[in-house]
């Protein structure tokens, strides 16, 4: 295998619904692609980071995937959500073109450290920056790059927050990008496991930091934020595969 549209992929599951951001509740297949050139301190999706799992991610063809995906959907085209890892280190510019010619839609995640062409064929990037919690430090440059880089393709930012300084943080971004919606996450503390056993995670430390996130946002008077939790976490735990 060495075309050069060869995708680097940790895992293809669904239909399930996507679980965060702007798109909540609407029907989707993942694609989660291997390997990330962050290593965020929280990071819920290890096995699509860390090296030491690299044996499991697979090299698939644009056409390999995309079989995959038809068969999940039972060839109903629906939203299909590209995440990672980071997604934007892999050539997916191929898979979507490929996908929307049979009437299927793209979705990205990406914290925006890497800008491809390509993101303005998407029906809608999510640029989810790092807030100080994750230990990680934004190039703003380059995240500018993929703001630019998207064009007419549908754009939001998705922010994590965990504490009072990531907030005042995502305050900041949402400042520089006055165009762009943005979704508020509340982080979630617990590592998920390395098998697909169900982490129950803890629910209340959940729930309380979603009431801090909301108390803070009409605190400020902030009615242009929206605030959700991650749906799929709430209802499966960081479980792999949902
Ligand atoms: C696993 S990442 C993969 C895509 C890309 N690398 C990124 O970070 O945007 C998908 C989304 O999950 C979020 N996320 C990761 N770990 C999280 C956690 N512990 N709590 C809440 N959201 C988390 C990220 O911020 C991102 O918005
Ligand atoms: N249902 C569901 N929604 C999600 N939204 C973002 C996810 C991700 O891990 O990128 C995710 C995920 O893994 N599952
Ligand atoms: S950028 Fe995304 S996938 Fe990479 S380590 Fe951070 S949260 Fe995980
Ligand atoms: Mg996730």
């Amino acid at each position: 295998m060495s075309s050069d549209n060869t995708i680097r992929v940790s895992e293809i599951f669904g239909p399930t619904i996507q679980g965060e951001g702007a798109l909540i509740g609407v029907p989707t297949v993942f694609v989660r692609t291997g390997g990330c050139d962050y290593r965020c301190s929280w990071c819920d999706s290890l096995h699509a980071v860390e090296s030491e799992y690299r044996d499991t991610w697979k090299p698939m063809t644009p056409e390999a995937v995309m079989a995959e995906i038809e068969a999940l959907s039972g060839g109903a085209p629906l939203m299909v959500s590209l995440s990672g890892g980071n997604p934007a280190i892999q050539p997916l510019g191929a898979l979507i073109k490929l996908g929307q010619g049979k009437g299927y839609r793209f979705a990205l995640e990406t914290q925006g450290s890497v800008a491809r062409r390509w993101f303005s064929d998407l029906d809608m990037l999510v640029l989810s920056p790092k807030p100080p919690s994750s230990g990680m430090v934004v190039d703003w440059d380059i995240f500018a790059d993929c703001v630019a880089a998207a064009k007419g393709a549908p754009s939001v930012l998705k922010i994590v927050v965990f504490d009072e300084i990531d907030y005042q943080w995502a305050c900041d971004v949402a400042g520089r990008y006055p165009d762009l919606a943005v979704y508020l996450q509340p982080g979630n503390h617990t590592p998920p496991p390395p098998d697909d056993d169900a982490a129950m995670v803890d629910q209340i430390g959940i729930d309380a930091r979603m009431r801090w996130l909301v108390d803070r946002v009409i605190e400020d008077r902030w009615f242009t934020a929206k605030v959700l939790p991650q749906l799929h976490v709430m209802l499966w735990g960081n479980k792999r595969g949902v």
